[in-house]
């Protein structure tokens, strides 16, 4: 009750990454899910996965119900405070299977650049060619 919106840091955060003492970010806000690690009906695993972290894409990949949502509400301490360097909210699926290869930093962000180019040079080209077939 008395704990309206507190500043987390994502340090604070993930002081707090055991089964005794679990804070986990939720839409940028933080969680003491401690007390409900045991009650967990997902098992205490996936919880532990996400401990002292951002666990959004975690727990909105699994389609929790609005009751999960509300048990989470009551578990609420404050709000995050984002850092430019804090690390992205992790995906359970995606950090198991990229533990085996390690690909080169940086690609993604280039071949999405690469794809917005060509995706509008595509555009142009159609638009220049329906005109032209309009004029014709
Ligand atoms: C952090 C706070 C969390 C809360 C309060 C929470 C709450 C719940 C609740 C109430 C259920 C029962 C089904 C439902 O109502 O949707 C559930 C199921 C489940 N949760 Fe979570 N959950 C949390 C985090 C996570 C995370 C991080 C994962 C990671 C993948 C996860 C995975 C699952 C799975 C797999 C089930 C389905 C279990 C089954 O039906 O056998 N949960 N959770």
């Amino acid at each position: 009750m008395a704990t309206e919106t507190k500043e987390y840091t994502y340090a604070d955060v993930a002081a707090h990454d055991t089964k005794e003492s679990m804070y986990v970010v939720i839409d940028d806000k933080v969680y003491d899910v401690s007390p409900f690690v045991d009650e967990h009906p997902g098992g205490e695993e996936v919880m532990l996965d996400v401990a002292g972290q951002d666990g959004t894409e975690a727990f909105e990949d699994v389609g929790h119900s609005d009751e999960a949502r509300e048990i989470l509400s009551k578990y609420l301490i404050g709000n995050l405070k984002r850092n430019e360097n804090d690390p992205k909210p992790i995906k359970i699926s995606q950090s198991a299977a990229s533990s085996s290869g390690e690909s080169s930093g940086g690609l993604p962000g280039i071949v999405y650049a690469v794809l917005a180019a060509a995706l509008a040079a595509g555009g142009y080209y159609y638009l220049q060619l329906q005109q032209q077939q309009a004029t014709a």
